[in-house]
Order: C-alpha cells, then sequence, then structure tokens
C-alpha cells in the first residue's frame, strides 16, 4: 500500500507545506551538474565521474538539449518497513523533458541525484518542484549502506 502524503512529509522532516501533496510529497531543484569526465561500472563497484556544477543566472538554469544530473534539494529519509519512488513531475513531461531515477532502499538517508533529460530548452528556477517521492509499504532484509548513504547532507 502507498502511504498518504503526510505521512512521506513526516518522514522527511523539513519540508515547505505547499511540497505535500495527496499521495506524496515534492521534491525541489538543489544543483545541477554537468558530468565531464567517464564513470565506470564494473562487476564489483563503480566510479562516478567528475561533473562540473552549473551557475544559475538570476536562480534560473538556461538548459539547452542535452543530460544533466541534478541533485534534489531535501533531505529523503526512507523509513525501514518502505521502499520510495520518485516520479517526475508531469509539468516537466509537458515541456519536453525527463527526470530518470531509480529506486530509494529503506534506511537511505540524504539529498539523492537524478539524471535531467532536456528534449527541448528549459528554464528551472533553483528550489522549483521537479519531481514528486512516494513511499509503498515493503519487506526487506537490512537497510541501505551502501557509498551513496548520508551524500550531499
Ligand atoms: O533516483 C534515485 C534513486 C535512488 N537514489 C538514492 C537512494 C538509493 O537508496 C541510493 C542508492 O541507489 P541504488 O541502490 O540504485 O544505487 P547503486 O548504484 O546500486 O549503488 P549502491 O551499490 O551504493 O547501492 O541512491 C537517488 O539518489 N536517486
Amino acid at each position: 500500500m502507498f502511504k498518504s502524503g503526510r505521512f512521506v512529509a513526516d518522514s522527511l522532516g523539513d519540508l515547505r507545506e505547499s511540497q505535500v501533496q495527496p499521495n506524496g510529497v515534492d521534491l525541489t531543484l538543489g544543483a545541477i551538474y554537468e558530468q565531464s569526465e567517464p564513470g565506470r561500472i564494473e562487476r564489483g563497484g563503480k566510479t562516478v565521474g567528475d561533473r562540473r556544477e552549473l551557475e544559475p543566472s538570476d536562480g534560473i538554469y538556461q538548459l539547452d538539449r542535452g543530460g544533466y544530473i541534478v541533485e534534489y534539494a531535501d533531505r529523503v529519509v526512507i523509513p525501514d518497513g518502505h521502499i520510495g519512488f520518485l516520479l517526475p513531475r508531469s509539468s516537466l513531461l509537458r515541456n519536453s523533458c525527463m527526470l530518470d531515477t531509480a529506486v530509494w532502499d529503506a534506511g537511505y538517508e540524504g539529498r539523492g541525484e537524478g539524471l535531467l533529460e532536456v528534449h527541448h530548452p528549459i528554464e528551472l528556477e533553483q528550489g522549483a518542484r521537479i519531481a514528486q517521492l512516494v513511499l509503498a509499504d515493503a519487506a526487506h532484509e537490512g537497510t541501505y549502506e551502501g557509498s551513496y548513504q548520508g551524500e550531499n547532507l
């Protein structure tokens, strides 16, 4: 069963009321990076490639077509007994952009990252709502202890 937006908000803590939605909470845009060096994914490990941070102009990012790494401004906590899914705000889709996301594991805490696909130039304001996090009940063995635990805090 998916939890209410209020439950998700209580799990995350420090959010604006405008971020609380009926079925989840909206995450906001913290920073945007352009990858500059290749990463590597091996059988037994991985390396994230170097990136450079973009500077917004008067708080606005003007993005041309391409792929960008976004860092969310909000600290996410996935409580025990749950799994998180992050979905793009539909206004992104309606503007020819997509946010690619993965599973948020029980026990994870941090300011996560995602891949923003820009298929038509767009302007994004730092702090704008760009995605919605939902939580569902989930059985699990252990909790997240990977290398991204505590990232960007
Ligand atoms: O779109 C997403 C989805 C998840 N996460 C966070 C929460 C998740 O718990 C953590 C690790 O994700 P995943 O397990 O997919 O990463 P990995 O590449 O398998 O790394 P690790 O080996 O550290 O688990 O990253 C994000 O920042 N963005």
